[in-house]
């Protein structure tokens, strides 16, 4: 098992810093990712896609502006998982040590909306990263570079619980499929070239920085929106449906285990308990003393054309290999995002009551 220590990660002995390059730096797991890996030394390079909105605040709080170049240990460049000009382009020149592919159109239900493009970006994406990465280290013979390829328990789809690193796939959406052929890229360029590359299998992974059309932080969201006096009813679709719910902090600890081994390998991590929408209402709605009931009205319009109705992990190779384990339980989780969102509430709140903003719906 790997040093999970907090001395600097340095390159062969030297006292250079270990160089990250992170596909997906904006996103959830990139932020805490990020945070991770600047604590244990590491340099971190992100590439960010344009967008005519700024679409960085999950990782403002950490950047520095890259005029104080000797303070910046995160620094961002604009590429793209479909320009593979770009991706070849960065990773020459920052030559990273690791490269965390975690970019995606990551909701499973837009997924069915835009097939083409979620195909370009999750399947082909990573295909192109990698090819990028053989092509680098064809040229540069730095072998021992590193490649975590984000993987998810949506490959699963429609195979029964418990899931592990031997059960079947079987996708049941766009994005899932998408997800199965990136998994079976990285599986074939570590076979035919080599390359130090490793699949997470990470079921539903939740946090306060969570994107607000995912069902855990819309209903939190709700919670406190409801609970301050700003929104009065919940749309949802299937309150039936029930997943492996972990704390996005501790699984990206587990990317980065992967990438610490001896040899590239493929795992599970999973909190290894399942629980229904329903429940995680229950749960939401009544530690602030709602009643979810009185709000909640189904909609057919968040009910997808083919569903994965159970997932739950088992995570015991990771476990046993890694040494990985979840710190954060459901009932913690629900709580954690609850109050960080009853807290965006109140100060909403204070904008709409002073005529600063509008008090709408969530989408
Ligand atoms: C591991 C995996 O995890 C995530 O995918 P997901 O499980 O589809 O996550 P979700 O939060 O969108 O849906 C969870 C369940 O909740 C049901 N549900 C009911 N009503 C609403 C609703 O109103 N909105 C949404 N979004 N879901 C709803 C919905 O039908 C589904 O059964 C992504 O990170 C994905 O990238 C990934 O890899």
């Amino acid at each position: 098992m790997a040093s999970t220590g907090s001395q600097p990660a340095v390159n062969g002995g030297e006292d250079i810093p270990k160089v990250a390059l992170i596909a997906g730096i904006t996103g959830q797991d990139g932020s805490y990712l990020t945070e991770l890996l600047l604590e244990k030394g590491y340099e971190v390079h992100g590439l960010i896609r344009r967008s005519s909105n700024f679409n960085t605040q999950r990782i403002n709080h950490i950047y520095i502006d890259p005029h104080n170049a000797h303070k910046a240990r995160m620094k961002l460049h604009y590429a793209d998982l479909t320009d593979a000009s770009s991706l070849r382009r960065w990773i020459d020149t920052i030559s990273p040590d690791e490269i965390y592919n975690l970019a995606a159109q990551s909701h499973v239900a837009v997924s069915f909306e835009i097939p083409d493009y979620t195909a370009d970006v999750v399947a082909t994406g990573a295909l192109r990263l990698l090819e990028a990465l053989r092509s680098h280290i064809t040229t540069t013979g730095r072998t021992h570079v590193r490649y975590y390829q984000a993987g998810s328990s949506e490959m699963f789809g429609s195979t029964p619980p418990p899931q592990s690193e031997n059960t079947p796939f079987h996708p049941r959406s766009p994005y899932a499929v998408s997800k199965c052929a990136a998994h079976w890229y990285t599986v074939n360029y570590r076979e035919a070239y080599g390359i130090f590359a490793c699949n997470g299998v990470l079921f539903n992974h939740e946090s306060p920085r969570r994107g607000e059309n995912f069902v855990t932080r819309k209903i939190t969201r709700a919670v406190g929106r409801i609970k301050v006096g700003l929104q009065s009813k919940l749309f949802l679709g299937n309150l039936q449906a029930s997943r492996d719910w972990g704390f996005a902090g501790d699984y990206v600890e587990a990317m980065w285990l992967m990438l610490q081994q001896e040899k590239p390998d493929d795992y599970v991590v999973a909190t290894e308990e399942s629980h229904t929408v329903e429940e995680f209402l229950e749960k939401a709605f009544g530690y602030v003393g709602l009643n979810w009931k009185d709000h909640v009205v189904i909609d057919k319009r968040y009910f997808r054309p083919t569903e994965v109705d159970n997932l739950k992990g088992d995570s015991s190779k990771a476990r046993k290999v890694l040494g990985w384990r979840p710190k954060v339980g459901f009932e913690q989780l629900v709580k954690m995002m609850v109050d960080e969102d009853i807290e965006l509430a109140k100060r909403e709140k204070v904008l709409v009551d002073a005529g600063y903003m509008d008090a709408q719906q969530q989408p």
